[in-house]
């Protein structure tokens, strides 16, 4: 996290000027804030096999990073791995099989991770699915996979513990924000996500780890999770509701990975956010203002006569 805040008056013109031209600060305001150059970082995304997290993979590597992808299907990762090696090169890409749901899958990639990189600056917790029958299943990994993934993160980034700082970004959801009638468990996931989130981020401030803490929460997007949508082994007893999604998607339309991956960049790069919540639906991408106790928070009092 920038130390530096608005930093124009500490600059001179021309190196401010010579700073946005590289898109490495952003004007707003009376202030600049920093924004996270990202070559040579290495960062690291679970899920990554397909879907939204390849797409956070590719934007990472385009902007410069080496990505270390961790998914749970060994065939479609090493097949991604031996395209990436194509595309960009040998030594920018590596996959990774485990399950972020095991603590001894998740915390030995992380170590084989910094022993071949050196360093962790952008963790992208991401893994999720949709499984509202086994639904322990689906906690162990929506909610249990990005609490995991972002203890071990701040374990290898935190300052304290020599790291160089950085960045994590936690994937949630639209239903993170509000219930999903045609999966509780899943919209349960994905609120535990935003709050815990928001609450490491608070920690990471007042504590000085050094590194920030974000919430992505997309709209419907086009992957193969929808495809669960329609199978009564992941719907369960909600099945009958699946119409209730279609409705949604045929009112408000369903996003492309590419417009994700964009939104997720902001959260990577600028350096004044800790602790936000991105949401992105087809009509574009806002960040929420969420109730803080002590502030804002919306209630009409009851008397208790
Ligand atoms: N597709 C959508 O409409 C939306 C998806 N999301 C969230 O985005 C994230 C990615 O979803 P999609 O790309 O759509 O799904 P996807 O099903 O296309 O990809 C998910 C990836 O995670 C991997 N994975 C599943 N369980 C795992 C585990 N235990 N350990 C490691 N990897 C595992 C899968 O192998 C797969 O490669 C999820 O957290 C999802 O909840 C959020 C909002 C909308
Ligand atoms: C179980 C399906 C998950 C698919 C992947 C997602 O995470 C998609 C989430 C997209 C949108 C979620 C919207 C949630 C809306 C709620 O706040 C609530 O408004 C829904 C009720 C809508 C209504 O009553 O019209």
């Amino acid at each position: 996290m920038s130390k530096l805040g608005p930093i124009c008056h500490f600059l001179s013109p021309v190196s401010c000027d010579s700073l946005v031209l590289q898109g490495l600060m952003c004007e707003r305001g009376a202030g600049v804030w920093l924004m996270m150059d990202l070559k040579d970082k290495v960062a690291v995304v679970t899920g990554a096999a397909q879907g939204l997290g390849r797409s956070f993979v590719e934007i990472l590597l385009k902007n410069g990073s080496k990505v270390a992808l961790i998914d749970v299907n060994k065939s479609v990762g090493n097949e991604l791995k031996a395209t990436l090696d194509e595309e960009y090169g040998r030594d920018r890409a590596e996959f990774y099989a485990a399950d972020v749901s095991s603590e001894e899958d998740f915390k030995g990639v992380f170590e084989k991770i910094v022993e071949k990189f050196g360093r962790i600056d952008i963790v992208c917790n991401n893994a999720g699915i949709i499984n509202e029958k086994h639904w322990e299943k689906t906690i162990a990994i929506n909610l249990g996979g990005v609490v995991r993934g972002t203890y071990l993160a701040l374990e290898h980034m935190k300052k304290e513990n020599g790291g160089n700082g950085g960045v994590i970004v936690n994937i949630a959801s639209m239903a993170g924000l509000g219930p999903l009638p045609v999966a509780p468990i899943y919209t349960a996931t994905k609120h535990g996500v935003v709050g815990f989130s928001r609450a490491m981020a608070a920690v990471s401030k007042m504590v000085d780890y050094g590194v920030r803490i974000n919430i992505l929460c997309p709209w419907f997007v086009k992957t193969s999770l929808l495809s669960f949508l329609n199978s009564e082994e992941h719907t369960g007893i909600f099945f009958p509701l699946k119409g209730f999604t279609e409705m949604m998607m045929e009112n408000h339309g369903c996003l492309e990975v590419d417009a994700v991956a964009k939104a997720f960049l902001v959260l990577v790069k600028d350096e004044s956010k800790n602790g936000e919540v991105l949401m992105i639906e087809p009509e574009g991408a806002a960040f929420v203002s969420l109730p803080q106790w002590g502030k804002d928070f919306p209630s009409t009092p009851v008397s208790l006569q």
